[in-house]
């Protein structure tokens, strides 16, 4: 069922639309993240949704009902922004307890609810301890407790592991995508970072100057990027100019063959780094860098004609920069886009 409906809505700042006649549903239970570059108006998207942020046109449902008019308290949803505002006078139980009392309106200790939730979000026992005291991982799922403790309907997060370390944040979006899913949990939650909304969200929402790009789920959006916007969002660097047809792409780097039933005609092409394949004939490049990524090595290469290239190749048959190589084109990882 449909928890959260956008329709046609609009936020604009003087002329300029910030969010520009956007529609987005939002299933029950379902984890969605709105990603996009600084700017694009996802902030704006979500203060819009919890009623900080009115409408120029639209409107916003929450289970059906029309939110126009209705407080930020009285919409039943939970917000955690990057910043986490814990109250740093109170203690980690009075900061979650402060949680309950939104939901209950009493003036209640809660204590053995307080007690469930720091065990959910793995900081068991931490009741007594001063928020100063904490680590920012820690601080980080305090909050998260505070968000979760009325139980809101849908659960909003705004950058929610943007300040923290990469190793943290890789495991902590793990664990986040865990609980949720446990506690059936529905998220609208905003990020910048790809990684980040890869590894929590079912569906991406890809956004630029206000308008969605693109939305799907991890998988479609990385297989099938829908614009050149969106493959350089996701960090893919080998994108030209092609003029496609009968199942090759003319380019800069030569002919690339392309998937059956691309579209023909002047478009850009994409080739994922998987697909520059290393191999005794093909276009010649020099090996100008490479970089080990546990898993493989990446390499940038200057071929002899065209803009540079990135590749993926395994450890053991790594070259080394300088090294003169010969690629061809794998079609699985080609992707025709359209022009720019
Ligand atoms: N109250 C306001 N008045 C005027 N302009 C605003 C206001 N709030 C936001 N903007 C502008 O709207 C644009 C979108 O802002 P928003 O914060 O939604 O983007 P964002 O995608 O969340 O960016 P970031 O990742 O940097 O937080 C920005 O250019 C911002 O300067």
């Amino acid at each position: 069922m449909t928890l959260l409906r956008l329709e046609g809505v609009s936020v604009r700042f003087g002329e300029r639309a910030v969010v520009d006649e956007v529609d987005l549903e939002v299933a029950e239970h379902e984890i969605v993240c709105v990603l996009g570059p600084s700017g694009s108006g996802k902030s704006t998207l979500l203060r819009v949704v919890a009623g900080l942020q009115p409408v120029s046109a639209g409107r916003v449902l929450l289970g059906g009902a029309d939110q126009a008019g209705v407080p930020v308290h009285r919409r039943g949803v939970g917000l955690m922004f990057q910043d986490h505002q814990l109250f740093p006078h109170r203690d980690v139980g009075g900061n979650v307890a402060f949680g309950l009392r939104m939901r209950g309106g009493g003036r209640g200790s809660y204590g053995a609810q307080v007690a469930e939730l720091l065990e959910l979000v793995g900081l068991p026992g931490a009741q007594g301890r001063a928020v100063a005291s904490l680590s920012g991982g820690e601080q980080q799922r305090v909050a998260l407790a505070r968000a979760l403790a009325p139980s809101p309907r849908l659960l909003m997060l705004d950058e929610p592991l943007g300040q923290l370390d990469r190793g943290l944040r890789e495991r902590l979006v793990v664990e986040l995508r865990g609980l949720f899913s446990r506690l059936g949990t529905t998220v609208l939650a905003v990020t910048h970072d790809q990684g980040e909304a890869f590894a929590l969200a079912g569906r991406v929402v890809v956004m630029r100057d206000g308008r969605i790009a693109q939305a799907g789920t991890p998988l479609e959006v990385w297989q099938r990027p829908a614009s050149e916007f969106v493959a350089r969002f996701l960090g893919f660097e080998n994108v030209v100019p092609a003029t496609v047809s009968g199942g090759a792409a003319v380019t800069a780097w030569g002919k690339v063959p392309v998937p059956a039933g691309s579209p023909e005609g002047e478009r850009s092409l994409l080739i994922r780094p998987a697909g520059v394949v290393l191999a005794a004939a093909g276009l010649g490049c020099e090996v100008l860098s490479r970089t080990f990524r546990g898993t493989h090595v990446a390499l940038l290469l200057r071929p002899e004609a065209g803009p540079p290239l990135e590749a993926e190749c395994t450890l053991a048959g790594a070259p080394a920069v300088g090294d003169r190589v010969a690629v061809t084109f794998a079609p699985s990882e080609v992707v025709v886009l359209p022009p720019a």
